[in-house]
């Protein structure tokens, strides 16, 4: 949803291509491994690409993605995200030279749902971003 909303707002000519990496599962803590199950189907060979993120929370995400973006050959990898949980970063940002990071805002330790967030798949189609109550996912085993 964010990036559907973003991109509306951008002029320039530019490609959209979605790329789905998981980790969570079903848990509220990540795996440790980011997994790219669909694959680039667009040639990024010299492109300046932006990854437009919902959430950073451990870096897991999107370390791997700029690896495997750069890997394909991108110019640059710049990221736009929306929520940023600095505290929980396990894994620092490190993008290419001439790549930018943009946030949105800074968001605090607490489980997040909504505008495309999910927990077990769901609430992803709440039209706003809402704080999920530890009840419903404490009940929820690893
Ligand atoms: O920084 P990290 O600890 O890696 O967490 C951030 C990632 O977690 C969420 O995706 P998730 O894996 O839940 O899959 P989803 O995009 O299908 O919701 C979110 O959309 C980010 O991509």
């Amino acid at each position: 949803m964010f990036a559907a909303d973003l991109v509306r707002k951008i002029s320039l000519p530019i490609s959209i291509e979605f790329i789905r990496v998981q980790s969570y599962g079903n848990r509220t803590e990540s795996s440790g491994v980011a997994v790219i199950s669909t694959e680039l189907q667009i040639d990024i060979i010299d492109k300046h690409v932006l990854v437009i993120e919902d959430i950073i929370d451990t870096g897991t995400t999107l370390s791997r993605l700029v690896s495997y973006l750069k890997e394909k050959g991108a110019a640059s990898v710049s990221v736009c995200a929306l929520l940023d949980k600095v505290l929980r970063r396990k894994i620092p940002l490190q993008l290419p030279p001439g790549s930018r990071f943009y946030r949105g805002f800074e968001c605090p330790d607490d489980f997040v749902v909504g505008y495309g967030m999910d927990f077990a798949e769901e609430y992803r189609n709440l039209p706003y971003i809402g704080l999920l109550k530890p009840a419903k996912y404490s009940a929820v085993s690893d």
